[in-house]
């Protein structure tokens, strides 16, 4: 998605917010990136659910019989599920691993090289959403969508780039083949027509984004990757190493966490998929905590219809009362995110007297 930075450019991030620390230098956690104390840490909060403490996400075998229903049921209820029998060979996992390590273990000066630039969507740094947060998080990203992937390796590895471009394509080839399948399994399950969403492939925005969380000195003081929702259709993410971190919200227990399952990959619904949905699917809203014993990686696959593809709300289901969300291209869409994040939604909601007819 070379494009899409089409749609960042209106809103550039300032370097100071991109270029991360060197995080292995500090051993204590500095006052920028000490959340305050009366953040919410903690996981299921909400002691009125004690019943609810263990609730976990389902787990979805891609070749079970009845997976229309389970997906369904798991986007309806939590916006989130994991998959099992998914075709992404072990193998390539924990290529993908080692070479995020190698990118993530560079000296400082290396991975500075790669930065993010401001109206750009590709690079080292930051989270995206930095900006909208008073306090840094600590991780550290590396966005890679195709035509950036090669220069980037070759600016810190001149000679020897082509392994890990080529274990980065594979991943992404894989990724966007399931992400293919499970696009025509959410659709069935919504009752949705299979419409031109996978009609243009070479168009779909999709990115990869790799995630490190290095070991943190205090935990409860910083937040990994702060609370969100993603922008596109969904997203498929792997927890490297066994390593927890990830929590969903859900109303009533608060926080659950999503502890990583052998073999399976975790499936997010993302905000262009909830305006589909007609809101019917909630947006996953989650976040990433940190641990002190050990680096977390992750990886998010990002996938979405493309730039011009105008996403309206579908609205033949029994019990609709109309749109929910207004109709708007993607490239419309990323831009208001940008400037309004968890307002974005908000901001497109149709008024009830819009509904009347
Ligand atoms: C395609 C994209 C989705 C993403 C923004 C990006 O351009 C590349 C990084 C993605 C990411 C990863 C961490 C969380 C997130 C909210 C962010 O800040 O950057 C997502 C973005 C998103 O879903 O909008
Ligand atoms: O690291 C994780 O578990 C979450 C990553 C994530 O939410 C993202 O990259 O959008
Ligand atoms: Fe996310």
């Amino acid at each position: 998605m070379g494009i899409l930075s089409e749609a960042y450019k209106e809103h550039p991030v300032m370097d100071s917010l991109i270029v991360p620390v060197d995080f292995s230098s500090i051993k204590d956690v500095p006052e920028s990136h000490a959340w305050a104390q009366s953040y919410d840490f903690k996981i299921n909060s909400n002691n009125d659910h004690k019943e609810l403490r263990f609730l976990s996400i389902p787990i979805i075998d891609l070749e079970d019989p009845n997976v229309i229903e389970h997906i369904f049921s798991a986007c309806e209820t939590w916006g989130m599920f994991q998959v099992t029998n998914h075709g992404i060979s072990k193998h390539l996992l924990k290529q993908v691993e080692f070479q995020s390590k190698k990118l993530f273990r560079l000296p400082y000066e290396q991975k500075i090289k790669i930065v993010r630039s401001p109206e750009e969507a590709t690079g080292y740094g930051y989270p995206r959403i930095t900006p909208f947060f008073s306090k840094r998080m600590w991780n550290e990203g590396f966005t890679i969508m195709e035509k950036s992937l090669v220069n980037h390796a070759k600016k810190v590895w001149p000679n020897a780039f082509q392994g890990f471009c080529d274990v980065m394509e594979e991943y992404q080839t894989r990724m966007k083949h399931l992400s293919n399948k499970l696009m025509g399994l959410l659709l069935e399950s919504l009752n949705i027509p299979q419409p031109a969403i996978r009609e243009s492939d070479d168009d779909l925005c999709t990115a990869l984004h790799l995630n490190s969380y290095p070991a943190c000195p205090d935990p409860n003081r910083t937040m990994g990757l702060a609370q969100h929702t993603d922008t596109f259709l969904f997203t498929i993410l792997h927890q490297s190493g066994n390593a927890n971190g990830l929590q969903v919200f859900k109303d009533g227990p608060g926080w659950v966490s999503v502890d990583p399952v052998p073999e399976a990959l975790v499936v997010n619904v993302g905000d262009l998929l909830h305006i589909l949905s007609n809101a019917r699917f909630p947006s996953a809203v989650h976040r990433a905590v940190v641990n002190n014993e050990k680096q977390r990686l992750s990886f998010a696959y990002f996938y979405g219809p493309p730039l011009e593809f105008q996403v309206s709300p579908y609205l033949d289901y029994p019990g609709c009362k109309g749109p929910v969300f207004r109709s708007l291209t993607v490239k419309e869409y990323v831009s208001i995110k940008s400037k309004l994040l968890d307002m974005a939604l908000p901001s497109i909601k149709m008024l009830p007297d819009q509904n009347l007819s």
